[in-house]
């Protein structure tokens, strides 16, 4: 139920989120790395959640065996080229990843302003040899502390140019935004786009915050709104885009089941809401399993559906004339 007619946008995509189990172990190997498994079988359950974690925290340690195998500049080249390839073998015509150049640099201490680089080199050459568009956001991992998140922001900030957007992602209930108030008036000004995740394991004070403080235009995830009729209507009013992730809302136990998800409730009160994968090799899907498994059990119809294929090129952090040359490309 992918419209083949619309181009098909994966917007809420961590790179570090989607590290190859046969690479975690190529590179784990390649560099000497005590891993919790030798072969791709046992080690999968370690890097892949199987059924519902208790929380986000506990899914958010599946990503960690992914970045612990990035021993050096040349490994994070590998998994940003990979991740284009990736996304062209989920039929994306337009990807936003996302990374943080702290998460990746930290466990081999390296620069993370080398790891900005190298996630740049991997992507645009990835970009060409697979022939799709991409565009990259930096995240701020709020779970290590203002003091990293700086970091991370300067090395973000050295390569500006390049990016379009930074992130606010991690434990949002540990590390609220008012600790980012000084990085994301740094990024303002730096004239970037702001997409925060909030609204999944916080509550709507969180979106309200990343908003009005923080100045996203759009929020990842962003589901606790609904118990927020005020917050619905300004989302709306305002076309804050919401960057929903249905398996992954699953998975962190952000709502009990698929059937409770509230993507259609965005939807019919003409919020535009998107579908996309979050980590997908953490999670074990793909986009197309979002559009043809997940979307339908949430209980949206083919109409919904296709409305949230359209919101993603929408919301995208792109020109008007780059979203018109995709839209081009599907036509011919
Ligand atoms: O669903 C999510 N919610 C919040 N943070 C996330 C999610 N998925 C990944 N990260 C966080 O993003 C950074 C890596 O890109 C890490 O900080 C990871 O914990
Ligand atoms: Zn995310």
């Amino acid at each position: 139920m992918i419209s083949k007619s619309i181009p098909l946008t994966d917007i809420h995509r961590h790179l570090d989120g989607n590290i190859r189990p046969a690479t975690i172990l190529e590179l784990g190997q390649k560099h000497n790395l005590q891993l919790p498994a030798n072969s791709l079988e046992e080690l999968i359950p370690h890097v892949r959640v199987i059924s519902q974690e208790p929380d986000l925290i506990s899914f958010l340690s599946k990503l960690d065996w992914g970045v612990k195998v990035l021993a050096d500049y040349d490994a994070c080249r590998q998994i940003a080229y990979e991740n284009v390839e990736d996304a062209l073998n989920a039929r994306i015509d337009y990807a936003e990843l996302r990374f943080s150049p702290w998460y990746m640099a930290m466990t081999h201490g390296l620069d993370p302003e080398g790891v900005v680089e190298a996630v740049i080199d991997g992507v645009t050459a990835g970009s060409r040899d697979f022939g799709v568009k991409t565009n990259l956001i930096g995240i701020l991992s709020r779970t290590f502390g203002q003091e990293a998140c700086q970091k991370e922001l300067d090395a973000c900030l050295a390569f500006k140019d390049k990016l379009v957007a930074i992130d606010l992602a991690g434990d949002e209930l540990g590390k609220p935004g008012e600790l980012f108030v000084d990085h994301f008036r740094q990024v303002r000004d730096a004239g970037l786009h702001i997409t925060v995740h909030a609204g999944e394991a916080a509550g709507p004070e969180s979106m309200w915050q990343a908003i009005k403080e923080l100045g996203a235009t759009r929020i990842g995830h962003g589901v606790k709104a609904i118990y927020d009729p005020k917050l619905m209507d300004y989302l709306a009013e305002h076309k804050i885009g919401i960057e929903s992730c249905l398996t992954s809302n699953i998975q962190t136990n952000t709502f009990p089941s698929i059937e409770s998800h509230p993507l259609k409730q965005f939807l019919d009160h003409d919020v535009l809401a998107t579908i996309n994968t979050d980590d997908p090799a953490v999670e074990g899907i793909e986009l197309p399993h979002e559009y043809e498994i997940a979307a339908p059990a949430a209980g949206l119809t083919k109409a919904d559906i296709r409305q949230a294929q359209e919101n993603g090129l929408t919301i995208a952090f792109l020109s008007d004339e780059e979203k018109q040359a995709l839209q081009k490309q599907k036509m011919s």
